[in-house]
């Protein structure tokens, strides 16, 4: 079962794999005659009803596969106002072929004769709201005409999600619809065929550039909206908790903190004007400092990263445990932290961003290639109840339930700090995405970033990152369409 928002996604994806859609179409388009041809005999009559979507295009590519069949193309609206290239292009190579197409500028003009077969092709995923003119009057003609209607993805005026019907919505006897099916066509009283359009698995497996879209649609424009990241870390380690407060304004958080011992606040809050350092006493984080740092967390639904430098100090472990014991909101447990994980009952959400050697001391696979062990890594964050982001040369992230490998990166990304940037992008992701998500686009930034820079692959710092991190996230990457 797949969204639509899923499959734009994953149709991103294999484009980015070499698969670009105008294939899928193909695909998609040849699955259309191959039902049509389960439906009728050869020389049967085939209106095609097509609007100027993909949907649309789909059909355009199951009419030229059906050549023996007598087939006519209504394309709803005028051809310059087709939406995509690829329908375009397939709407052009039927005019080259001089198909029977007819062009229905006015839904009063619509006439489907009498076919024995109706393609519906007006609206697939792409539909918002109720049927506008002219779809709404040629579904109210495909429902009245006696034919087999075979609707392409969906029936049009159906929301492929929801399963919400439009009034007028077309009534279809079959639905070939791609890929996997959709939760919107379990209820519905056809017939519905899933076609293999070849999408890679890949697409769905990797991270890819598709998966930028989660970001689409998201930020407000008051401060804060875009979330409050606060870092719990620091004492025997200065540049990590600047690294992942840094990484977190860059990856799109409004705000960052860090809170730290005051032994090192000098240190710390020289390193950029864009921190907000807030000092405890002490010269390490101890049992002492958690009702603050929770009741700060919690006043502003921050974000937390809770771990970067924080130490093995027997007192730094207790205060990460009552932390997780205490605060309810999200948290990215980082390095140190980890290992009390296990240990703690929490209602805090999780996203845990271990090493293989971190993973392996939490009482995860002890393994250096992560890939290959995926499946023990979906078995131990299912243990844990938790979002596990193994990260590695190929990073693992799994909620228990779904496990995808990200494989964005360079050789350069071994240098010490970049997993505190990963950090501090989860948490920044985290504000306002879903943990598994969130785990699954950080790793994907952070190593596009680098990718970015992989001219100085040799020498590449973890501050280098920082600069590159909204290009990698929002900007056009080389294979962006
Ligand atoms: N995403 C994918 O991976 C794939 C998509 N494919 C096809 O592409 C379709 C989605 O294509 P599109 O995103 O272009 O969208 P659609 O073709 O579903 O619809 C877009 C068009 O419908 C119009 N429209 C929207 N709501 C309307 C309403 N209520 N009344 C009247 N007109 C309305 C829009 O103005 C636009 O012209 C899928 O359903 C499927 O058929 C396939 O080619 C296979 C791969
Ligand atoms: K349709």
């Amino acid at each position: 079962m797949i969204t639509a928002e899923r499959m734009a996604v994953v149709d991103r994806n294999a484009a980015a794999l070499g698969v670009p859609q105008k294939q899928l179409m193909e695909s998609s388009g040849n699955a259309v005659a191959r039902v049509v041809r389960e439906t009728a005999d050869p020389g049967a009559t085939v209106a095609v009803v097509a609007g100027r979507g993909n949907n649309g295009g789909d059909a355009f590519v199951a009419a030229r596969f059906l050549k023996e069949y007598d087939v006519t193309v209504h394309l709803l609206g005028r051809p310059e106002t087709i939406t995509t290239d690829v329908a375009r292009e397939n709407w052009e190579a039927l005019e080259a072929a001089e198909a029977d197409i007819t062009v229905v500028r006015d839904s009063r003009d619509l006439d489907l004769g009498e076919p024995d077969v109706v393609v519906d092709a007006m609206l697939g995923t792409g539909i918002t709201g109720s049927l506008r003119e002219p779809e709404a009057s040629a579904a109210r003609a495909v429902n009245e005409v006696d034919a087999t209607v075979v609707a392409v993805d969906v029936p049009s005026g159906v929301d492929a999600d929801t399963g919400e019907a439009a009034e007028g919505a077309v009534e279809a006897d079959r639905v070939v619809t791609f890929h996997d099916t959709k939760p919107g066509l379990t209820d519905l009283d056809a017939e519905v065929t899933v076609a293999d359009i070849g999408i890679p698995a890949a697409a769905e497996r990797f991270v890819g550039p598709g998966d930028r879209r989660i970001l689409a649609g998201v930020g407000g424009d008051t401060k804060g909206e875009n979330g409050r990241v606060f870092v719990v870390g620091g004492g025997p380690y200065t540049g990590a908790p600047a690294l992942s407060a840094q990484a977190a304004l860059r990856a799109g958080a409004d705000l960052s903190f860090v809170a730290c011992p005051d032994s090192i606040f000098d240190v710390l809050a020289g390193y950029a004007e864009d921190l907000i350092v807030q000092p405890y006493d002490g010269d390490h984080l101890t049992p002492d400092q958690i009702d603050d740092l929770v009741d700060t967390a919690e006043s502003h639904d921050d974000v937390v990263v809770l771990g970067p430098g924080l130490g093995t100090h027997d007192e730094t472990m207790e205060a990460a445990r009552q932390f997780l014991a205490r605060f309810e909101g999200p948290v990215v447990v980082d390095a140190d932290a980890l290992s009390v994980v296990p240990e703690v009952e929490t209602d805090a959400t999780l996203v845990c961003t271990p090493n293989s050697h971190e993973l392996a001391e939490m009482g995860g696979p002890d393994v250096d290639d992560l890939r290959e062990h995926a499946d023990e890594i979906e078995s131990f964050a299912a243990e844990l109840g938790h979002v596990v982001l193994a990260k590695g040369k190929y990073d693992v992230v799994s909620d228990g339930e779904t496990t995808r490998v990200c494989r964005a990166g360079t050789r350069g990304m071994t240098v010490g700090g970049t997993g505190d940037v990963l950090a501090g992008i989860t948490a920044a992701l985290l504000a306002s995405h879903d943990p598994f998500d969130a785990a699954c686009l950080a790793p994907f930034a952070n190593g596009t970033a680098a990718e970015l820079l992989d001219d100085r692959h040799s020498g590449l710092l973890a501050s280098d990152i920082l600069d590159e991190l909204p290009r990698a996230l929002w900007g056009e990457g080389e294979d962006d369409e």
